[in-house]
């Protein structure tokens, strides 16, 4: 489990102000014996032990492959999925502490966008009676002309205009589709928005536009954001912190000037490469395309579960004495065999779980 790793406020004297802390959360599937089978399902490791902590005000952003356990991760933190261990703190709530009443009022400051509007939105609703719905969910504006009122304003504040209200979702466009998704999760006034791959779903062309809107609406409405993508360079555009999530684990976290400016673990060195090929070699290591999948979370690789794939532990190797290598000499024995931690950064703006991340010291001296 990573130890929850904090930022430094970038001024020292204002008081520390974390909407959301994530403390050592893990999510497993599987392990069960089921009415048909006498066999116990082997476990999935979606999330396993992460910790985070996210500024009011702020955007967090996960970034990993598919399959790396960023949605399980966004549930969790939303309340809809059940840790296995760990905890989540909204507002200084624990969700453990929340009855069904308690968790309803969570989900009305706590809004989650999902990627593809198709699919969240009801297809035989107009976009008036998803907004009205969402209203009456939490009872909110229930006498008609202020419920009137707050749609026409919610609708305008995310582009789209009366004439939309009478639409059904399959008459919008998807970039018109993911603002009235928008704006049914910020009608209810919430605090926090967890937006999962919020613009991958739609044309290039349109993204830009959206993740402007988004921008504008987090100012205008002081709202938090926790951002799910798979991709840095909506990272580097987006938030202020980061968490590279790599098999259910951050591999590397902290403001985000410092992770996509100068990325120490490998695999957000590769990741960096695929966002921005053009991007010079890093100081620390030249970053290398990923090669292969990511593996299944059912076999996760022992010691760093990164080793599978690292260009860097094949590049130490290479270096590397007899004796200190696994035997077929391909990778250092360490990465293989011991699990790395989080190593926080000169000054502490972040870290990262590499045995070599921070001077990539010569492996004689590991
Ligand atoms: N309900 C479930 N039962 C069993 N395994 C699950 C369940 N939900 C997720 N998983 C597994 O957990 C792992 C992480 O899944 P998750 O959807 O959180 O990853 P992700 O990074 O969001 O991927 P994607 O971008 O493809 O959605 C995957 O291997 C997935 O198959």
């Amino acid at each position: 489990m990573n130890a929850l790793f904090r930022l430094p406020p970038r001024h020292p004297d204002t008081e520390s102000d974390d909407i959301v802390v994530v403390d050592g959360i893990s999510r497993h599937f599987g392990g069960r014996k089921t009415l048909l089978s006498r066999v116990a399902a082997p476990v999935v490791r979606a999330v396993d032990g992460v910790s985070f902590s996210v500024r009011r005000g702020t955007c967090f952003a996960i970034v990993g492959e598919s399959g790396s356990g960023k949605s399980s991760l966004a549930r969790l933190v939303v309340g809809l999925l059940k840790p296995t261990a760990g905890e989540v703190t909204i507002d200084g709530t624990r969700l453990s502490t929340l009855d069904k009443t308690g968790l309803r009022a969570l989900r009305r400051k706590v809004q989650l966008v999902l990627q593809d509007p198709r699919a969240s939105l009801d297809p035989r609703m107009t976009v008036f009676d998803t907004l009205a719905e969402a209203l009456t969910v939490h009872g909110l504006h229930r006498e008609r002309a202020a419920r009137a009122a707050r749609i026409d304003a919610v609708i305008a504040m995310v582009g789209l205009n009366p004439a939309h209200l009478v639409r059904y979702p399959h008459e919008l466009s998807g970039g018109q589709r993911q603002r009235v998704a928008i704006a049914r999760a910020i009608i209810c006034e919430p605090d926090i928005l967890v937006l999962d791959e919020p613009v991958s779903a739609l044309d290039v062309s349109v993204q830009a536009q959206i993740i402007n809107l988004l921008a504008e609406l987090q100012a205008r409405l002081a709202l938090t954001y926790i951002v799910i993508t798979h991709d840095l360079a909506l990272v580097a555009h987006m938030a202020d912190a980061v968490g590279v999530m790599y098999l259910g684990r951050f591999v590397e976290q902290g403001d985000v000037e410092e992770v996509c400016g100068a990325p120490r673990h490998p695999y957000t060195r590769s990741l960096m490469a695929i966002a921005a090929p053009a991007v010079p070699p890093q100081r620390a290591g030249r970053p290398a395309l990923l090669e292969g999948s990511i593996p299944s979370p059912l076999a996760i690789p022992s010691g760093c579960s990164f080793h599978t794939r690292c260009p860097l532990a094949r590049e130490l190797a290479a270096e590397g004495l007899p004796g200190v290598n696994t035997p077929d000499g391909r990778l250092p024995r360490r990465c293989v065999e011991e699990t790395p931690v989080l190593h926080p950064a000169p000054g502490g703006r972040s870290a990262a779980s590499c045995h070599f991340a921070v001077e990539r010291p010569h492996i004689q001296e590991s």
